[in-house]
């Protein structure tokens, strides 16, 4: 990676490239079933908050969720990348919140309408720092948590992924491109739950890496 600061990855990043249900107890949590394959969806880079900035309901929410994920940034341009090369393509990491309009999405389920407007709107991608990708050495095995106003939400490990980051590498980039600067949302551990205006989030990485972010429902 040419930089190491977020605003970098919104020039080069092309897109965002989200995972669903990739932890078991999540997918559960929301009375889903546990995918036999990865479930992809995207969100536009226009998504994107840095710390500082307040995280807005979008119009007609009433029900807005956290959901801490570890987010992946690709470090150079690949297609069809076999599963054994895929650590290559990783330039590094971040804390990245999938904010998402629970109501908006529930509604798009039942009338099998796509979730972006549910994943996508202004602020619905808060984002940390990036991290060198030598800072971590065992990706698979990272304490990931959110806290709201102090209380522990969401407390998971990466190894519980269904789907390990290698393959969702190499599965998502069977069908599209990837390239430098692009990024992974690798799937929310249980947890989720609703927020109100004014809360605080923070949200980390083990020790490693830590974000704060508050809620503005005006
Ligand atoms: O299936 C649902 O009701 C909701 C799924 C999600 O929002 C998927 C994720 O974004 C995730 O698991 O991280
Ligand atoms: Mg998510």
């Amino acid at each position: 990676m040419a930089s190491n600061r977020l605003a970098q990855f919104r020039v080069f990043g092309k897109k965002i490239v989200a995972v669903g249900r990739n932890y078991k107890a999540h997918a559960e949590e929301l009375g889903n079933k546990v995918p036999e394959k990865p479930i992809i969806f995207t969100k536009p880079t226009t998504s994107y908050l840095s710390q500082g900035h307040p995280i807005k309901f979008p119009p007609g929410c009433n029900d807005l969720h956290h959901e801490v994920e570890l987010g992946i940034v690709v470090g150079k341009k690949g297609y069809q990348i076999p599963e054994e090369k895929a650590k290559e393509y990783i330039g590094g990491y971040f804390v990245a919140l999938d904010m998402t309009a629970r109501d908006l999405q529930l509604d798009a389920k039942k009338n099998g309408h796509p979730w972006t407007l549910s994943k996508g709107w202004d602020t619905s991608t808060p984002a940390g720092e990036f991290i060198e990708k030598d800072k971590i050495t065992n990706p698979q095995n990272l304490q990931i948590w959110l806290k709201v106003n102090g209380e522990m939400r969401q407390n998971g490990n990466t190894a519980d992924m269904i789907f390990s980051i290698s393959y969702l590498i190499s599965f998502i980039s069977k069908y599209m491109t990837l390239e430098e600067g692009d990024v992974i949302l690798t799937g929310t551990p249980s947890g989720v739950g609703g927020l109100k205006g004014g809360d605080v989030i923070e949200a980390g990485i083990g020790d490693v890496a830590k974000i704060t972010f508050s809620v503005d429902k005006s």
